[in-house]
């Protein structure tokens, strides 16, 4: 039976708490209970930006964005919505409910001067059609602690040390902002991830902070360990610099009693393996998807970012769903203009987000039929002006 007229609004306070429960039922996922409803769960929702979908006067879906902004390449953040908790009860799916918040979402990122939209998705074939794109990926790896000693020739420096928990809830938000710029796909932690993430965090959950030589901390790891036979889960390892990114590695490997380190979400490119002298001690477990982001308006995210040296090229952007976004841009190593010119390329939204970050050359795009190449050479040039030094990782859950 098809659902009636749906009403689309933005909801108040009073009713955050319905949204929550109707997204973790969506989700799979248990009831919340109060306290960490009240105490955790709550702080994501920014006034003004959950929305509702009510069918015959019920909610029926629900979708929300947090403020945050994104780090692109050449080291710029751009203001950034972070879209999480979007869900449409099972009775009223495929009724276009969230095709009818999405469109109302971009709308109200694109007013608030919001460059890009970006989320995790629970499933790959729901977010392209509204011209998201998987923009970075994430690894998964395991570490024998038997086998694994670094070499000798990864630099040293610094101490870690270990922090409580509420010692942590001062000093991580901090931290994590400075070392927000270590590469292209790091967000800014919206003011409610961190109560929210509180929420999570489980009693065994132990933080490591990595100070350098003078004192200042530049790095920390969040970890649990699990199992018999045991197994430590880092959740999160985030480090401003090379030395403290190997000295936490360094520490994991070195705590008593375990058999493996699993790095869960790790950037593509840690060099993981190049630090340990048997680097078949480092197994990869996985490779996802990590950031899909939407370019909201496509000129002011294509200027945001810096470009390597190179020919400038001509460049077409097509939108279906945000038509306004369509246009033909002049891109080069001195910056963005439109361009009347004939374009060399041709690519949707979707496409330029995964070519965007640095992810994926036009060259691998095109092989997949998503870029029109009608210059010869022209696919050369894109993945010179587009290529990074590293690969774009998000590294923050939400
Ligand atoms: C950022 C996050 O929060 S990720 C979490 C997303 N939520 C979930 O996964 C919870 C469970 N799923 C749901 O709640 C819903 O199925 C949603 C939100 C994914 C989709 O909501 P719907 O209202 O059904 O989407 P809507 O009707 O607007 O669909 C638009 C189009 O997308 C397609 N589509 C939507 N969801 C899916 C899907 N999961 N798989 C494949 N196609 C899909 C529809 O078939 C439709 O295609 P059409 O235009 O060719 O007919």
């Amino acid at each position: 039976m098809d659902v009636g007229e749906p009403e689309l609004r933005v909801l108040s306070e009073s009713e955050y708490f319905t949204a929550n429960e109707l997204f973790r039922q969506a989700l799979l996922l248990p009831a919340t209970d109060e306290e960490t409803w009240s105490a955790h769960t709550r702080a994501m929702m920014e006034p003004g930006r959950v929305l509702g979908t009510f069918v015959d006067g019920e909610l029926a879906g629900t979708a929300l964005s947090m403020t945050s902004s994104l780090a692109v390449p050449g080291g710029a953040a751009v203001p950034a919505a972070a879209v999480t908790g979007v869900a449409v009860r099972a009775d009223a799916t495929r009724q276009g409910l969230l095709t009818r918040m999405m469109r109302h979402q971009l709308d109200d990122a694109a007013r608030r001067g919001e460059v890009v939209a970006m989320l995790h998705a629970s499933e790959g074939r729901i977010y392209e059609r509204f011209g998201y794109g998987v923009a970075c990926r994430t690894r998964n790896v395991e570490i024998d602690r038997a086998q694994a000693r670094l070499r000798d020739s990864v630099p040293r420096g610094g101490r870690v040390r270990l922090v409580t928990q509420e010692r942590a809830r001062d000093l991580l938000p901090e931290l994590h902002r400075n070392c927000a710029a270590d590469r292209a796909g790091r967000m800014y932690r919206p003011e409610g991830w961190w109560p929210g993430r509180a929420g999570v965090m489980k009693k065994n959950h132990v933080i490591a902070v990595h100070a350098d030589d003078s004192g200042v901390d530049d790095g920390f790891a969040v970890y649990q360990s699990r199992g018999e036979s045991t197994t430590v889960d880092v959740w999160d390892l985030v480090a401003a610099n090379e030395i403290a990114a190997s000295e936490l590695w360094r520490f994991l490997l070195g705590i008593d009693l375990v058999n493996t380190v699993a790095g869960l979400g790790r950037p593509v490119d840690e060099p993981v393996e190049w630090w340990l002298a048997d680097r078949r001690a480092c197994r990869t477990t996985g490779v996802d998807d990590d950031l899909w982001v939407r370019l909201v308006d496509v000129p002011a995210a294509l200027r945001a970012r810096g470009y390597a040296h190179g020919a400038p090229l001509v460049l077409e952007v097509t939108d279906g769903f945000l038509p306004a976004n369509a246009g033909r841009y002049l891109i080069g190593p001195d910056g963005v203009s439109t361009a009347d010119e004939s374009p060399q390329l041709t690519l949707d939204a979707a496409a330029l987000a995964a070519l965007y970050l640095g992810d994926q050359s036009a060259s691998a795009l095109a092989a997949a039929g998503l870029v029109q190449v009608h210059e010869p050479g022209a696919l050369a040039v894109a993945d010179e002006l587009f290529q990074t030094r590293r690969a774009p990782w998000c590294g923050t859950g939400f």
